[in-house]
C-alpha cells in the first residue's frame, strides 16, 4: 500500500540491511523471521521479505531487503533510496567491518542528504574470545549517528535480535509522522506574504497607470 507521494505508509516500513561481506546480516533476518539459526547461507543471494508482525498492538509491514555485502558498491544508489531505514551490521571479531559501516552510514546519509534512520549492530558477540570493536566504540559511534546500538548473535539469538527491527520501525514511523505534521507558518512569513501582495497590487496599479 503506497500514499499518493510514493512513499510507503507509517505501519509499512521498508528496511535495508547492510554491512561488510561475511557479518551476519542473512543470519540475523532469518533468525529475525523464522526464530532459526542457518550456519551456511548463499553469499551472494541478495532477497527481500515482506513480514507481518504487530508492534506496539499494532498490526505492521516490515518489507527487509537483505543485501550481500559484495554488492554495495554496485547497488548502493538504489537501496538507499528504497529503504525508509538502515540496520547497519558489522562483527564484533572484525575491525575491518566496523570501519567499512561507518563509511557505508556516510553514504547513505550523503545519497539520503539528511541523518538518515538507522540502527547499528554489532553481531557475533558470541565469540567473545575474538572481540575487536568494544562496546564503549561502538555506543559512540551510534550516540554520534542519533540512532540505537545493539549487540546481537544471530546464532544464540536473543531478544535483542527483535528489538532492533523493531525499535527501527518505531523510529521510521515517528520520522512520517513528522514529515507528514503541516508545519505553522511563522508570522514573519504570513507577513512577507501581505507585503508581497500589496506590492504587487500597486506594481499593476502603477503599470495600468502609464
Ligand atoms: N559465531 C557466529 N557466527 C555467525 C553469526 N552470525 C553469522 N555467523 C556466521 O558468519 C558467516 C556469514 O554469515 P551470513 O549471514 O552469510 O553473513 P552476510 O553478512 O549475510 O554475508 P554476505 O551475504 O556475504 O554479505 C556464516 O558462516 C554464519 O554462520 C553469529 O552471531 N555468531
Amino acid at each position: 500500500m503506497m500514499s499518493s507521494n510514493g512513499k510507503s505508509k507509517g505501519s509499512e516500513t521498508k528496511i535495508c540491511i547492510l554491512g561488510g561481506p561475511g557479518v551476519g546480516k542473512s543470519a540475523l533476518v532469518v533468525r529475525f523471521l523464522t526464530r532459526r539459526f542457518i550456519w551456511e547461507y548463499d553469499p551472494t543471494l541478495e532477497c527481500s521479505y515482506k513480514h507481518h508482525t504487530t508492534i506496539d498492538d499494532e498490526p505492521i509491514t516490515m518489507e527487509i531487503l537483505d543485501t550481500a555485502g559484495q554488492d554495495w558498491t554496485i547497488h548502493r544508489e538504489g537501496h538507499v533510496r528504497w529503504a525508509d531505514g538502515f540496520v547497519l551490521v558489522y562483527a564484533v571479531n572484525d575491525r575491518q567491518s566496523f570501519d567499512e559501516v561507518c563509511s557505508i552510514k556516510q553514504c547513505i546519509d550523503d545519497i539520503k542528504k539528511t541523518n538518515t534512520q538507522c540502527v547499528l549492530v554489532g553481531n557475533k558477540i558470541d565469540l567473545l574470545h575474538e572481540i575487536r570493536v568494544h562496546t564503549s566504540e561502538a555506543e559512540r559511534v551510534a550516540t554520534d549517528w542519533a540512532c540505537a546500538f545493539f549487540e546481537t548473535s544471530a546464532s544464540d539469538g536473543g531478544d535483542e535480535i527483535y528489538e532492533l527491527f523493531h525499535e527501527l520501525h518505531r523510529e521510521i514511523k515517528r520520522r512520517k509522522m513528522l514529515e507528514c505534521k503541516p508545519r505553522r507558518r511563522s508570522s514573519a512569513h504570513q507577513m512577507r506574504q501581505v507585503l508581497t501582495k500589496m506590492f504587487k497590487t500597486q506594481t499593476s496599479k502603477v503599470t495600468s497607470a502609464s
